[in-house]
């Protein structure tokens, strides 16, 4: 038995949720590119949970079922309120939230197909008002209760905000949420179904994915990625500094995939993404040093940016949080975690792998007074 480090090009489970063929991306068959352009993120959802985009009408209800149950529970809040938040990592407060929902679901331990899609649809609305709640008690200020008739887009940045979005701004944060919301076996969506495969309940499986989201060679690197701008300062930095993280062997946050060796097909619209927007707020600086590193890495390294990269400076020129970068990947990605999750359910096998053994060959126990 020999392994494979990081499981690389292991074919781990059939999928039809999405697909990464050729450097192309797609959500049950249909290309990013497309729903990038034109589909709203409760058509995404819908697309991934079903397997078919809705009608009209469909679409309709579907939106009606997830504005329903936005609200997050008047208990909750109040806990939430108690708790140390300021001096806690958003993502960590996410997970923790997350999983204490489950308290309040009366269909937690409900494994039934009604059950589990009332779970899902609970989980898609509740965690956009977790993480807006959460960021507006930090600061000492009361959570803003959802608006029913905005879109999914729209009311996070609402809810965050205090203010309805402008045209741009809730188009601009709807096609992130379409961008991020699937990506076939990446390292959370594999952990949601490895946790989901002993039959433990989606709850579970969020948390879990959660956790794995966290990490900095995930989805963390957005957070990681405005951090890396803010210490280049400028552009004229902006050599040095690679040059320097490159001596050094560091990561450079936001660059490089597991999958994609040519380009990430996301990183293109977030890239015009970032630009349309640094042009409005006059802070053009962000999308300049950071075309200016996608140039230098590519020469110097042959590295190019992932769906993290661009992200940065479009979530930052929206006015959010550096802290919240990841979470709100969070937000998008659950969709994708509960599409798979189904999935699992629907043809269910332990996932269950083995390790190659790297240990002391056979030892002979010694009693604890002769050690
Ligand atoms: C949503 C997402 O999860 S997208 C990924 C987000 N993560 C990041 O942006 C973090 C930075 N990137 C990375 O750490 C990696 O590229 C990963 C984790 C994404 C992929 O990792 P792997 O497939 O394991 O590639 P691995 O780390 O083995 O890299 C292969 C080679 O490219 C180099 N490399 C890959 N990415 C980078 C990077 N970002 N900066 C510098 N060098 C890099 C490695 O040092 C390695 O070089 P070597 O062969 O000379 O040692
Ligand atoms: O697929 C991966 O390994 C990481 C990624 O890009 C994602 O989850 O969107």
């Amino acid at each position: 038995m020999t392994a494979t480090r990081g499981l690389e090009g292991i074919v781990a489970t059939t999928s039809s949720v999405s697909s990464i063929i050729d450097d192309v991306l797609t959500y049950r068959g249909y290309s990013i590119d497309d729903l990038a352009e034109h589909a709203t993120f409760e058509e995404v959802v819908y697309l991934l949970w079903n397997g078919k985009l809705p009608s009209q009408s469909e679409l309709e209800s579907f939106k009606s079922e997830l504005a329903e149950a936005t609200e997050l529970p008047a208990e909750l809040l109040e806990q939430m309120k108690s708790l140390p938040l300021k001096n806690t990592h958003p993502m960590t407060v996410l997970r923790t939230i997350v999983s204490t929902l489950a308290m309040y679901d009366p269909e937690a331990e409900d494994m039934s197909t009604d059950g589990n899609y009332k779970k899902a649809i609970r989980l898609q609305a509740q965690m956009s008002s977790l993480v807006t709640a959460f960021a507006r008690i930090r600061e000492g200020k009361d959570p803003i209760a959802p608006k029913k008739e905005l879109s999914y887009a729209a009311n996070f940045l609402y809810m965050l905000t205090g203010k309805e979005p402008d045209e741009i701004s809730e188009t601009a944060f709807n096609k992130a949420l379409v961008l991020h919301a699937d990506h076939e076996l990446n390292a959370s969506t594999f952990t949601a179904r490895v946790c989901v495969a002993t039959l433990s309940d989606i709850y579970s499986g969020i948390t879990a994915a959660i956790g794995a989201l966290k990490g900095p060679l995930h989805g963390g690197a957005n957070e990681q990625v405005m951090k890396m701008l803010s210490e280049i300062g400028e552009e004229a930095n902006v050599e040095s500094y690679l040059d320097n993280a490159i001596e050094n062997k560091q990561k450079i946050m936001g660059f490089g995939h597991r999958v994609y060796k040519n380009g990430d097909p996301r990183a293109k619209h977030l890239r015009e993404m970032s630009k349309q927007l640094t042009s409005i707020t006059g802070e053009e600086k962000w999308y300049t040093m950071s075309v200016k590193i996608d140039d230098t890495l590519k020469q110097k390294k042959g590295l190019l940016p992932n769906v993290d990269f661009y992200s940065a400076s479009v979530y930052h020129s929206l006015g959010i949080d550096h802290d919240l970068f990841t979470p709100i990947f969070a937000i998008s990605r659950v969709s994708g975690w509960i599409a798979h999750i189904l999935e699992q359910y629907e043809n269910n096998r332990l996932i269950r792998p083995r390790a190659e053994y790297i240990g002391p060959d056979m030892q002979q126990y010694v009693a604890l007074e002769q050690r």
